[in-house]
């Protein structure tokens, strides 16, 4: 048996720093093929309530890239993608009709593709990325996942995949582990994918600033966000007004898992007897802030290299020096001043 880490095990531990200011720092990543060149390591989640083209413009001018989620018609699909300003990566799975769908999105200029499955480490996500490959060719840029093991980012890095996406039942909206009992915490997943000579992005459990300093100093060359973003303006869905306990009215948005009863019934008539739900629905505050929360991103990377005594991501990935914590060093990281 093997111990196993995640975000809020651990700390980094701080190195000489170089740097006089924190606005010297480099925070653009390019991939390790050199087919994705972003100035901020983000990327939004291809979920139904976190990115469609207001998202992906939203963060494309921010510097990072948005994933527009699969779940809806061809013809919608690639209406969204071409109201994109910014790059956008489009979203497939391994269906029949997904190579109906890749074909149309390739029409329609789409060249960042994203195989998206539960468990990439599977055969028929292997005869996908095949096809795939062969009907896009070499200079489409295609990310695949997810996977939580070496084994699993080797056989996509094997089949032609530029980028690889790791993350299994780590994500805020996610019970695949509570209904499985498979995953694996994420900065170890992080640490055994990134062996790979490929780049990795950290998809799920991201909450704060700091854990995508985590995320990247354990390897990953880029993040994969939702929860930061969920509820903000950008993300597609309805604003809804609900009643608190004490009859205060709050606004909310819709966050839900993928792989959730309420995506099934809306998009598939239902989940099918031989399946059961791996994620939830949930109301998330309305906020209008996404402004904020990018800044404070950007701004903890920044502070981030520097206290790595790092100037650029791979610099910092290079010194990766940490300790493992207890509930004790957890609760002081936190803010803790009583009245
Ligand atoms: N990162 C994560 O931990 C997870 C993410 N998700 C997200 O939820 C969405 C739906 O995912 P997914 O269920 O893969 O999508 P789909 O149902 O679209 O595709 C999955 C395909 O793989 C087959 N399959 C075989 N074994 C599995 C398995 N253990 N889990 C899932 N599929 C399997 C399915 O067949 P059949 O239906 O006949 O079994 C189906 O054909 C995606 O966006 C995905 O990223 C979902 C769960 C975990
Ligand atoms: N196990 C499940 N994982 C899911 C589901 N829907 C999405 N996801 C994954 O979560 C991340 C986002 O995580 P967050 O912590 O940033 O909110 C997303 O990119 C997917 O990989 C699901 O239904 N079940």
């Amino acid at each position: 048996m093997t111990d196993a880490i995640t975000y809020d095990d651990v700390l980094l531990v701080p190195s000489y720093n170089h740097w006089e200011s924190r606005k010297i720092v480099d925070t653009a990543m390019t991939d390790k093929t050199g087919k994705l060149n972003l100035q901020i390591p983000v990327m939004t989640a291809n979920m139904d309530t976190i990115t469609e083209s207001a998202m992906a413009d939203f963060i494309g001018a921010k510097g990072g890239v948005g994933v527009i989620h699969r779940f809806m018609p061809i013809q919608d699909n690639v209406d969204i993608f071409k109201a994109c300003a910014h790059k956008a990566f489009v979203s497939i799975g391994c269906s029949a009709d997904d190579m109906a769908r890749a074909e149309a999105l390739r029409d329609a200029g789409a060249d960042l593709f994203c195989i998206d499955v539960a468990h990439a480490h599977a055969r028929y996500v292997g005869k996908t990325l095949k096809a795939i490959r062969d009907m896009l060719g070499k200079e489409a840029c295609i990310m695949a996942g997810n996977v939580a093991t070496y084994a699993g980012a080797d056989y996509l890095a094997s089949l032609s995949a530029d980028i690889i996406k790791v993350g299994i039942g780590g994500g805020s909206v996610c019970t695949t582990r509570i209904k499985t009992g498979f995953g694996v915490p994420n900065l170890t997943a992080i640490r055994n994918s990134a062996r790979v000579d490929r780049s990795i992005v950290a998809d799920g459990g991201i909450r704060a600033p700091g854990d995508i300093v985590k995320a990247l100093a354990f390897g990953a060359d880029f993040v994969m966000i939702g929860s930061m973003l969920a509820g903000s303006r950008p993300t597609p869905g309805p604003v809804i007004r609900r009643k608190k306990g004490d009859g205060e009215d709050v606004l909310v948005k819709s966050y839900r898992g993928m792989a959730s009863s309420e995506v099934q019934d809306k998009y598939h008539g239902g989940m099918a007897e031989w399946k059961t739900a791996e994620g939830v629905s949930v109301d998330v505050p309305y906020c209008e802030s996404e402004e904020a929360i990018v800044a404070d991103i950007i701004g903890g990377l920044r502070s981030g290299l520097t206290y790595g005594g790092a100037a650029t991501i791979r610099e910092l990935q290079r010194k990766l020096d940490f300790i493992r914590i207890t509930p004790a060093g957890r609760s002081e990281s936190l803010a803790h001043r009583t009245l």
